[in-house]
């Protein structure tokens, strides 16, 4: 067991997590979500903790992957998507008309499934959302670069070869790149869209020991198809099907002593 699973241990066993205890970062409230006419979320009301690792899990076409596109309004992009509700980051409406899209998305860092680094420089992969925001000055620039590919994990790994481009690294180097450009630009919120499910076993544990360093500077939304990886990276998890949002509490208690049969049912294996 490495270092930093040791320490997921440790920070559980030391105080039991309850979301009474956290302070929130984004608060959903009846929250719908409809493809043209059918629906895909259900009244979800939901409060996402500050400085945590929060999990989605449930099966295929349970709309996790809707429900985290919802928090950087990246479903504003497919035109017969209708929503329903409030969402608000740190007391924000995200949905209001006021809302700067882009504005949100500075605020909202996305990481997808597959890596997709630009076919550029790994330095400018890194300060693409910088020069972006008309950041100029190079040593700003330099370290912001530094900043990020350290938080990443990746430092060590490129810090000779930052002119090279990035199509050249491995996938994990790729996986671990992309999130450095999203982090680079300081968001308070980084959603992970099942970011290990192209990578092989030891690209997937440096992204989950990176997820536990992350969450100390941001707050973390994962969906993932691997309910061990949920259990070994999330301090929360929220159970779905069909649209619903069927439990949610912490990680502990969702996978030890689950309260709806259905989320038994799922963790178990008898379905899904
Ligand atoms: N662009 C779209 N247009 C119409 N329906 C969609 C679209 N994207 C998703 N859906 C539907 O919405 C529902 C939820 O899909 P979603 O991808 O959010 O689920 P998921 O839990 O992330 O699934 P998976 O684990 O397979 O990625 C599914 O029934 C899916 O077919």
């Amino acid at each position: 067991m490495s270092e930093n699973n040791v320490s997921i241990v440790m920070d559980r066993e030391d105080r039991k997590l309850s979301l009474e205890n956290e302070n929130i970062a984004i608060e959903v409230k009846d929250w719908d979500l409809y493809y043209g006419d059918k629906r895909a979320l259900h009244s979800v009301t939901m409060s996402l903790p500050e400085h945590r690792v929060t999990a989605f899990i449930g099966p295929s076409g349970c709309g996790k992957s809707t429900l985290l596109r919802c928090f950087n309004r990246m479903n504003d992009l497919i035109d017969i998507v209708s929503t329903e509700g409030e969402m608000t980051l740190h007391g924000d409406d995200m949905y209001s008309k006021d809302m700067d899209v882009a504005a949100l998305r500075r605020r909202v860092g996305m990481v997808f499934q597959k890596p997709n680094p630009f076919p550029k420089s790994i330095y400018e992969n890194v300060c693409y959302g910088l020069r972006l925001q008309g950041i100029k000055d190079k040593a700003i620039l330099d370290e912001s670069v530094e900043w990020a590919l350290k938080g990443a994990g990746l430092w060590e790994e490129v810090k000779d070869r930052l002119n090279e481009n990035a199509l050249g690294l491995s996938g994990g180097q790729q996986q671990r790149l992309c999130i450095a450009r999203a982090i680079a630009i300081k968001p308070e919120v980084l959603l992970l869209d099942e970011p290990t499910s192209a990578l092989d076993p030891i690209s997937t544990l440096a992204i989950e020991e990176l997820i536990f360093e992350l969450k100390k500077d941001f707050t973390i939304l994962i969906v993932t198809h691997n309910m061990q990886q949920a259990a070994r990276v999330s301090d929360y998890t929220a159970f779905m099907y069909m649209g619903e949002l069927i439990e949610y509490t912490d990680t502990d208690s969702l996978f030890t002593n689950p309260k709806v049969k259905r989320t038994e049912d799922y963790i178990t294996g008898r379905y899904g």
